[in-house]
């Protein structure tokens, strides 16, 4: 069987033992040695690597076989290393952190069946490759999820329909949320951190906290790199900020947009010059999906949406299109940078209010609507009086005056006109009523009678409105 070193740089990783091929020597046989440096490479006495996985800037994932268990299970072993040359008091540091951080992800891999199991975690330290120093190293092992992650899948499958993103986004969010009322933001929101079961089943990979952890210890000395894939980050966390649940979301929405646009290169689609996501272009989707992944884009931390349920109310409400002008409001520009000092060591969540989004919609005012009711029953009576006298039936007068009035709704709710236009026009309208009528009825006779017109408007519009108002809460 081949056991596969886990130390970085190892001259010679690959190892084969004859012995191991057999399940009951593999059981009882005593620890086994790189070959090429000395590495122990059953960890903690226990976990065989087989397979490299993936390396990334903090460590490495290996795929492993369990001893310890009937089935020789298979697991993920991955390995953190804590940047630069760390003092005694760091190590331990980075150790008490290491662990803290392993309780909370033995949590939530327990309680949420689509984030993997935490099955161990511990450090090993070894001589290292430079003589008379030591290494050492954290490994986490979790649950191995067989199937495909989401940019491998891109990658064979191509670009996702709109509707393969939606079954995504419901399914991540509904784990983001999760994971956010436990206080735990992931960081790390990508392709490659999702993966899909060969069952169907979709896991949310790799948290960063973790990550974090190795690295908290080597800030304490002015070394930091942060924790974020570049393009995915929002500014907050480019710039070495807070992070909260919207962080996440960010990172999300870019997800999202790889996912639909198949572009791999994704900062592609950002436009550094009004630091706003110009991603329509690229693919054509329905404007409350494009509306929803804007408002997750946006810089502004505060100004998206605030939590994992609202997005995924704002998916299942009722379709409505916010005017872009209004979610993308220009942002300061932010140039990556690395992350600033971290002392800051447990994943954050901003406990006080955020600020919210200003409302969309107008506000409803019944007082103008009933000036409104008013002056369309005023004008509406001058009118009729007026074209009496010109008209030959009662008839073609009532017409032609509902036909105005019409006219006169109509400008008032397209806003073409309001406020002071709600006097000059029946004074106007008066003045001419006046003259066609010269004498046949006084000023004050045909004052009163469009006055009771507009009170008539008024109580009508008041009652339709008292009935729309119990409707509503009937239905
Ligand atoms: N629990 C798991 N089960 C199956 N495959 C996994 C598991 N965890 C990670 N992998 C896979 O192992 C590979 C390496 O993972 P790892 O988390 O080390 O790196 P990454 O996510 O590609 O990069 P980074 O560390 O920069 O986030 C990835 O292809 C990932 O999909």
């Amino acid at each position: 069987m081949e056991i596969y070193c886990t130390r970085p740089r190892c001259p010679r990783p690959q190892n084969y033992f004859s012995d191991l091929d057999d399940h009951g020597t593999m059981r009882t046989v005593q620890q086994k040695y790189c070959t090429a440096c000395g590495m122990p490479l059953m960890l903690d006495g226990r976990y065989l690597p087989t397979k490299l996985l993936g390396r990334g800037g903090f460590g490495a994932a290996f795929l492993a076989r369990d001893r310890r268990t009937p089935g020789m299970r298979q697991c993920v072993v991955k390995q953190f290393q804590p940047a630069g040359d760390l003092s005694p008091t760091q190590l331990q540091l980075a150790q008490d952190l290491f662990e803290r951080e392993a309780v909370v992800l033995e949590q939530i891999g327990r309680q949420h069946e689509q984030i993997p199991d935490l099955y161990a975690f511990f450090p090993v330290i070894i001589p290292s490759l430079r003589a008379g120093e030591e290494d050492q190293f954290f490994y986490l092992v979790q649950e191995y999820i067989d199937g495909q992650n989401l940019e491998e899948e891109l990658a064979q499958k191509g670009k996702y329909s709109e509707q393969e993103v939606l079954e995504i986004l419901q399914e991540i969010l509904k784990v983001l949320k999760f994971v956010h009322e436990k206080g735990i933001i992931h960081r790390d929101i990508k392709p490659s951190n999702i993966m899909r079961h060969r069952n169907g089943k979709l896991f949310l990979l790799d948290f960063g906290a973790v990550k974090q952890v190795t690295n908290a210890a080597t800030s304490v000395s002015g070394v930091s790199t942060g924790i974020y894939s570049l393009g995915f980050a929002p500014p907050e966390q480019m710039s070495g900020g807070q992070v909260f649940p919207s962080t996440d979301l960010y990172a999300l929405a870019v997800t999202t947009l790889m996912l639909l646009t198949g572009e791999t290169e994704i900062t592609q689609l950002f436009d550094a010059y009004s630091n706003q996501w110009k991603w329509r272009g690229h693919v054509s989707v329905s404007p409350h999906l494009a509306d929803i992944l804007d408002k997750m884009l946006i810089s502004a931390a505060s100004q998206r949406y605030q939590s994992a349920q609202e997005v995924l109310n704002a998916l299942n409400a009722p379709q409505k299109h916010i005017p872009s002008t209004y979610i993308n409001p220009p942002q300061p520009s932010v140039t990556p940078q690395p992350q600033s000092q971290q002392t800051q060591t447990q994943p954050q969540v901003q406990k006080q209010s955020l600020s919210q989004t200003p409302p969309v919609k107008q506000q409803f005012s019944l007082v103008k609507l009933l000036v409104r009711a008013g002056f369309s029953g005023f004008e509406g009576a001058l009118i009729t009086i007026g074209l009496s006298t010109i008209l030959p039936s009662p008839i073609v007068t009532l017409v032609a005056a509902c036909v105005i009035l019409s006219g006169l709704i109509f400008a008032q709710w397209k806003r073409w006109i309001g406020g002071s236009d709600l006097l000059i026009f029946p004074a106007i309208t008066l003045g001419i009523v006046l003259f066609l009528l010269r004498g046949n009825l006084t000023v004050g006779e045909i004052v009163i009678l469009s006055v009771a017109a507009a009170l008539m408007a008024i109580a009508v519009t008041a009652l339709f409105r008292l009935i729309y108002k119990l409707l509503s809460l009937l239905l």
